[in-house]
């Protein structure tokens, strides 16, 4: 069995790009959906490893085909065990891990560290502490800043965007949260500190885990065009 380091050498986990915005997918779980969409060109492909998400992608995912797929595969967990994460980013060929949860800084560094780069999610209320942050900085090859709610992600709305205008550190980010098609034009225009792209979620589906091609289509023409 290959090892995750063995594995990573082939990683296709983008870099930020100050002149094009990254755009991840997020929330797939039907193979014939995650091959119409990937052939659209996202950057980045998120698929929910967490039971309590009607996206949990567990159990419908055909491994084979990720592995083979020519673009970034992000999975993402909720306070998961490192060893379940493990034997899933390999089964699955994940370039990336998003914790979704209150994972500690210690705890990213340790996937980091072998060879699973760690998207950090945090969520995003009234106020905005980037001094929260400041550990888990070096060990993250990007933050998600998604809107807090009832659930763990997939809220479907969105946080004030203008909180991040705070952000001061290396570590660039996707913003997350109720992004859909009706936010496009202001999001070609939008200027963050440290924002890499974005991530598109719930706002995208016909049903939770089924993707509308034709709106993924829309949302990456007009944000790259
Ligand atoms: O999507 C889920 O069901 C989910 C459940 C538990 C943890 C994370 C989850 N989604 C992760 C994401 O990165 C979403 O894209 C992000 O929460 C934004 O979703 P939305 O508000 O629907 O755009």
């Amino acid at each position: 069995m290959p090892t995750i380091a063995a594995s990573a050498q082939r990683n296709l986990l983008p870099v930020p790009n100050a002149g094009r915005r990254l755009v991840k997918v997020c929330g797939l779980k039907y193979p014939d959906n995650v091959a119409a969409v990937a052939a659209l060109g996202p950057d980045m492909l998120g698929f929910i490893f967490t039971p309590k998400s009607p996206r949990y992608a567990a159990d419908t995912l055909d491994a084979a085909q990720l592995r083979g797929l020519r673009v970034a595969k992000v999975g993402v967990f909720v306070n998961e065990k490192p060893a379940v994460i493990r034997r899933l980013a390999l089964h699955f060929g994940l370039d990336a891990v998003q914790l979704h949860g209150q994972e500690s800084a210690a705890e990213c560094a340790t996937l980091a560290a072998a060879g699973l780069p760690v998207l950090k999610a945090f969520g995003v209320g009234e106020t905005f502490d980037v001094r929260r942050l400041d550990d888990y900085a070096p060990h993250c090859s990007f933050f998600v800043f998604d809107t807090a709610g009832p659930a763990a992600g997939g809220n479907g709305f969105a946080f004030d965007w203008s909180l991040l205008q705070a952000y001061d550190l290396p570590t660039p980010y996707l913003l997350a949260g109720g992004l859909g098609p009706e936010h496009a034009a202001e999001l070609r225009q939008l200027q963050l500190p440290g924002l890499a792209g974005f991530d598109f979620n719930s706002r995208l589906e016909l049903a939770p885990g089924l993707k509308d091609d034709a709106l993924v289509q829309r949302v990456l023409r007009e944000l790259r065009n």
